[in-house]
């Protein structure tokens, strides 16, 4: 079944869902320690409110860190719900997003990391937990695909191609096709099976190699692209009334009046957006200079689509840059979305860190339309096999009833006519 096959079918449980924020104040950092650097954010204390020193308060669904609530709870509190939604066939989104060194990599995890290395994050979160819930799952058969892509000066690299040389130029043959439903997806990228979270950790850890980074004069390894990773999780949840064993192949049971079998297929995005940047303060030159004005303006066409979706305009500009095309369905629509904005509480980024907070403000009032992803031609196929296991099932019930044949050559009135109440 392609992606284009695969059309969305509203479920009762559908509806309007707001994108949540959360807000994620990191410690000052070693560099802004040795220049002096004062806090200028704080915290409300049992509220969710952001002060600004001299300027704004804003409130959000979360804070963590500067006086918030631990980090430590971050995912449970914002993540792990996308992830039982995920399961339940809704599409999820988490995508950091923040000035350049405010922490999205630290937070969302994807820089290179092995699932048994100490780096903690976002990402390495979600593979454990995809894993422990197949673990604990018996009634549903599971397939779990990666992908990771950048986009790298508006131009999208396929973070898993097996010839290292396209991902080093840009490689010409990813595009973003509109699917069925109204979603988007890559044509070209390649995907990988996973069966373990070992396995997807080493996908990302040779995918996170590939990625485009570079030092910068805010940030050493500065993530000079917007980085994708997109977990799928395919499910075929077995009706009740059959045990596992009896799904493939065994049609022997009674299952006539039992629910068909259902088949959900929902994507998760971890994105890891690059920062956004002052030339002035960057230091940018040359190539590095180019990568910046190509990071500001994608993420200046992401503030277009969040002011659109907010002042509910007719018009969204989605297909004003890859970024946003790519997170057509994140922002606005068929997707459950957490949005983790990064700030420095450094007095030096004082100015980058209020824009970041506005925005994330902004963003909370972005309503999605999220729908279970179900399968229907599957689903179908599921049902009229589960017929035919009724029928074969009758027939070989009806055959045990019926004394067997007599031997050739029977005498004419000696055959057993059978219905389906048995002899008669
Ligand atoms: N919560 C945190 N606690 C401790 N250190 C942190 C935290 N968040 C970030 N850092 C440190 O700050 C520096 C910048 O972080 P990071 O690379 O994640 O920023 P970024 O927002 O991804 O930057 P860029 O957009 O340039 O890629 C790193 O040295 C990182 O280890």
């Amino acid at each position: 079944m392609t992606e284009t096959e695969r059309s969305v079918v509203q479920s009762l449980e559908g509806g309007s869902d707001a994108v949540c924020v959360a807000v994620h104040i990191r410690p000052l950092v070693e560099s802004e320690l040795a220049d002096g650097c004062q806090t200028c954010l704080s915290v409300c204390p049992f509220s969710l409110q952001v002060v600004c020193k001299d300027g704004p308060t804003f409130t959000y669904d979360y804070v963590y860190g500067g006086g918030g609530a631990s980090p430590d709870r971050l995912y449970d509190q914002c993540v792990q719900p996308l992830v039982v939604g995920l399961f339940k066939g809704y599409n999820a989104c988490c995508f950091a997003y923040g000035q350049t060194g405010s922490g999205k990599t630290y937070t969302m995890g994807s820089s290179a990391f092995t699932a048994t290395g100490s780096a903690r994050g976002v990402i390495p979160c979600v593979m454990e937990s995809i894993f422990d819930r197949i673990a604990a799952t018996g009634d549903a058969a599971f397939t779990v695909r990666v992908g990771f892509v950048e986009i790298f000066n508006e131009e999208i690299r396929d973070l898993l191609s097996p010839d290292q040389a396209a991902t080093a130029a840009a490689s010409p043959s990813v595009h973003i096709r509109e699917v069925v439903g109204g979603g988007v997806c890559l044509a070209g990228a390649h995907e990988k099976d996973v069966t373990s979270k070992e396995e997807m950790a080493a996908i990302l850890e040779q995918g996170s190699r590939c990625r485009a980074t570079a030092s910068t004069g805010m940030n050493q390894r500065s993530s000079r692209s917007h980085a994708i990773f997109t977990i799928t999780v395919e499910q075929r949840r077995i009706a009740p009334n059959r045990a596992p064993d009896q799904a493939e192949g065994d049609h022997s049971g009674d299952d006539e009046d039992g629910a068909p079998d259902d088949y959900l297929c929902a994507k998760m995005h971890l994105v890891d957006l690059a920062g956004s940047e002052r030339q002035k303060r960057t230091k940018a030159e040359g190539a590095r200079l180019k990568e910046g004005i190509n990071i500001n303006m994608g993420l200046l066409a992401l503030g277009n689509v969040v002011n659109a979706l907010t002042e509910n305009k007719a018009h969204i500009p989605y297909r004003d840059s890859k970024l946003t095309r790519m997170l057509q369905d994140s922002l606005g629509g068929n997707s459950k979305t957490t949005m983790i904005a990064c700030v420095s509480p450094a007095d030096i980024n004082l100015e980058e860190s209020t824009q970041t907070l506005r925005y994330a403000n902004r963003a909370r009032n972005i309503r999605n339309k999220p729908v279970v992803n179900r399968d229907p031609i599957a689903a179908q196929i599921s049902h009229l096999r589960q017929q035919l296991a009724t029928a074969r099932a009758e027939n070989t019930r009806l055959r045990r009833r019926c004394p067997p044949l007599a031997p050739y050559p029977p005498a004419l009135n000696s055959y057993a006519v059978c219905s389906g109440d048995g002899l008669t």
